[in-house]
């Protein structure tokens, strides 16, 4: 029998936990269930079952909206918190962060940093600012990038400060409905207040990520909460200005996945600069018998997601190599 070869490394992937200790709700359309509570069981068994694997993972990626808007109502939000955590905790390997809408309806900007859920090194090289994109390497000639989405938003922000006053701005100049988190009637239905984009900075600060893993021949995951392709999400979920990032990734050779959450009902596509962009399905829309979460083998060709629940297998070959 013909042996499996082993991965250079793997890591677990998971998105919109959205953990709440309440009943079960519907979104906002009213049509999908949200399993507020039993999310958090179903991140005990992702754990558990990323905890068993050998060879053992080298890290988790955490892609955003780790609790839900509704503890900042019962005024549980640092309590949800403690236990997504501690449920992470009982990993034995690093768990990446990124920040959803979420986590700006339960803590601002400022607080999030001082929290569990600030995974940057210490030292770790980061745009200019509050801004909470950071880049690592798992192994040789890979590279993750965990992007801001929400750098450029309403959310999260102090109303008086310069960064809230541009992007409230830029949204109101987008989206003249009186609601601004409905995209009713909109052009770019993306223009959302649940929703936030990269600001020139970030992108400037990724550009020079992505030419230095150029030059070292590096392959780069990117993660970040929002989809950046219209293949991968509907119109309303992506990234304000998702084409700018798609712009930056297109001008390297390096980008082979970019990783999203926020779209609940998950996506897929393969873009024409051969990037794959993949969204998990979201945690909180996954009845209790069922799961959502995934374990990513990385080989020098070739990523193989293995999804369990709701998410699918998938095979992403590197296109440019
Ligand atoms: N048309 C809409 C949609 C939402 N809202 C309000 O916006 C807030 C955030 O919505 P929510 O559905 O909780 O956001 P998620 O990040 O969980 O989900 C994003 C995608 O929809 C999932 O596929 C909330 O207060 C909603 O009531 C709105 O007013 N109008």
């Amino acid at each position: 029998m013909e042996a499996v070869p082993a991965p250079l490394f793997a890591f677990g992937v998971i998105a919109d936990i959205q953990y709440a200790d309440a009943e079960d709700g519907y979104d906002f359309s009213g049509y999908r269930r949200r399993y507020y509570r039993q999310s958090l069981q179903l991140l005990r068994d992702a754990v558990e079952a990323w905890a068993a694997e050998r060879p053992p993972l080298a890290f988790v990626l955490q892609l955003g909206d780790s609790i839900d808007g509704l503890n900042a109502r019962g005024g549980r939000a640092v309590a949800a918190l403690e236990q997504v955590l501690a449920a992470l905790g009982r990993l034995p390997v690093p768990v990446h962060h990124t920040w959803g809408n979420h986590e700006f309806y339960n803590f601002s900007r400022a607080r999030l940093a001082h929290t569990g859920l600030n995974s940057r090194p210490a030292g770790a090289a980061a745009p200019a600012g509050d801004c909470q994109a950071y880049d690592f390497s798992p192994a040789t000639r890979f590279r993750v990038v965990v992007l801001d989405a929400y750098d450029m938003s309403v959310l999260g922000r102090e109303p008086d400060s310069p960064r809230y006053q541009e992007a409230l701005q830029l949204l109101r100049e987008k989206n003249p409905n009186e609601s601004l988190n409905s995209p009713a009637g909109l052009k770019e239905p993306q223009f959302v207040e649940f929703n936030g984009g990269f600001s020139q900075a970030q992108l400037d600060w990724f550009n020079e990520v992505l030419k230095f893993s150029d030059e070292n021949q590096e392959k780069v995951v990117v993660m970040g909460h929002l989809p950046i392709h219209p293949g991968a999400s509907d119109s309303v979920c992506l990234a304000w200005n998702y084409e700018d990032a798609l712009s930056v990734i297109h001008s390297h050779r390096c980008v082979v996945c970019f990783l999203a959450g926020h779209l609940h009902d998950g996506g897929y596509c393969l873009d024409s600069h051969g990037v794959h962009h993949l969204t998990l399905e979201g945690v909180i829309e996954t009845p209790p018998e069922s799961n959502a979460f995934g374990t990513v083998y990385v080989y020098e060709d070739k990523m193989i997601l293995k999804g369990r629940g709701r998410v699918s297998d998938r095979v992403m070959h590197f296109c440019k190599w």
